[in-house]
C-alpha cells in the first residue's frame, strides 16, 4: 500500500473511491496494453520552457464540480475549452481527471491533448505508477503527485518513474513537512496549494509561508483561490513563477478574456520579487 492512511478526512473518502475507480481500470486494461499506447502517444511537450522565463506563468484548469463547491461548471466540451484557454494565452493546461467528486476523466484529458499545443497536466489523486502510464498513454505532459497522499518510498519511486517515461512531475505540498518531503525527493516543480484538502478550507497565505522555504532552480506554482489578476499579482510579488486556476475560470462569462487578463497581469515584470519594488 502506498498510501497513508489518514482516517476521516475529505481526502480519505476520494482516494477510497479513486482506489475503486482504478481497480475497475486495471481489471479492464492491462498495464502492457497502457505501455503500448503509452509508446503510440506523441512525444511530450516541454514543461519547462512553458513554465520558465520571466513571467509568471498561468495554469489553466479544466475542472468540471469540486468537493467543496458541488458542480461548478457543465464543460459540455472541455477541448473547446482548453482551446479559448490556450487562445488566451494560457502557459500549460490542467486537466482533472478525477470521476467521482471532480467530474473528470481521460477522455477529457485525450481530447484537450488533441486539441491544444501547450502542455497538458494530468490533474488527479495518483497513487501508483499504472496511473503514470495511463496519463502518458492519453497525452498527459505533466502529472500531479501530491505529497499528502503518499509514503515516502512512493513518492520518490513515481517522481522516478514519471520522469522516466517523458512526464514531468508536479509535487504539490500544503505544509512544511510536505515542502521538506517533496525537496529530499527530488522534485524540480513544487504546487503550493492553498487548499487543506483533509478540511477543504482555502488560505492564501500558505504559499508566503512556505515559498521562501523552497531552494533556489525549483520552480515555484501557486495553486488554488486565484480570483483574478489581483491574486496573481499577490503570489507573484510572494515568489510564484506560476499560478493554476480552475473555479474562477469555469465559472466566469468568458474563460478567455479571464486568462487573457491574468496572462497580462503576469507578463508585466514589475510583479516579480526580483524587479519590483517590493524587492
Ligand atoms: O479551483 P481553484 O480554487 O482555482 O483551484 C484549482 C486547483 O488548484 C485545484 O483544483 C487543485 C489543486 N490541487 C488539487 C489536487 C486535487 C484536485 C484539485 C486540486
Amino acid at each position: 500500500m502506498n498510501e497513508r492512511s489518514l482516517s476521516g478526512t475529505v481526502l480519505d473518502d476520494i482516494l477510497a473511491g479513486v482506489r475503486e475507480d482504478l481497480a475497475a481500470r486495471q481489471a479492464a486494461v492491462s498495464l502492457e496494453d497502457l505501455k503500448e499506447r503509452a509508446g503510440r502517444a506523441p512525444a511530450p511537450r516541454d514543461a519547462y520552457a512553458a513554465l520558465g522565463g520571466d513571467k509568471v506563468s498561468v495554469i489553466a484548469e479544466v475542472k468540471r464540480s469540486s468537493p467543496s463547491k458541488g458542480a461548478l461548471a457543465a464543460i459540455a466540451d472541455p477541448a473547446a475549452l482548453a482551446a479559448d484557454y490556450e487562445e488566451g494565452g494560457a502557459h500549460v493546461i490542467s486537466v482533472l481527471t478525477e470521476r467521482r467528486r471532480f467530474g473528470g476523466s481521460l477522455d477529457d484529458l485525450a481530447a484537450v491533448r488533441a486539441r491544444v499545443d501547450i502542455p497538458i497536466l494530468r490533474k488527479d489523486f495518483i497513487v501508483t505508477s499504472y496511473q503514470l502510464w495511463e496519463a502518458r498513454a492519453h497525452g498527459a505532459d505533466l502529472a500531479l503527485l501530491m505529497v499528502v497522499s503518499l509514503e515516502q518510498p512512493a513518492l520518490v519511486s513515481l517522481i522516478e518513474r514519471a520522469e522516466s517515461i517523458g512526464l514531468t512531475p508536479l509535487v504539490e505540498i500544503h505544509t512544511e513537512e510536505e515542502l521538506e518531503r517533496a525537496v529530499a525527493a527530488g522534485a524540480r516543480i513544487i504546487g503550493i496549494n492553498a487548499r487543506n484538502l483533509k478540511t477543504l478550507e482555502v488560505d492564501r497565505d500558505v504559499f508566503a509561508k512556505l515559498a521562501p522555504k523552497i531552494p533556489d532552480g525549483i520552480i515555484k506554482i501557486a495553486e488554488s483561490g486565484v480570483r483574478g489578476p489581483h491574486d496573481l499579482l499577490a503570489y507573484a510579488r510572494a515568489g510564484a513563477d506560476a499560478v493554476l486556476v480552475g473555479e474562477s475560470l469555469v465559472t466566469g462569462k468568458d474563460p478567455r478574456k479571464a486568462v487573457e487578463a491574468l496572462v497580462t497581469a503576469g507578463a508585466h515584470p514589475a510583479t516579480r520579487p526580483d524587479h519590483g519594488s517590493e524587492g
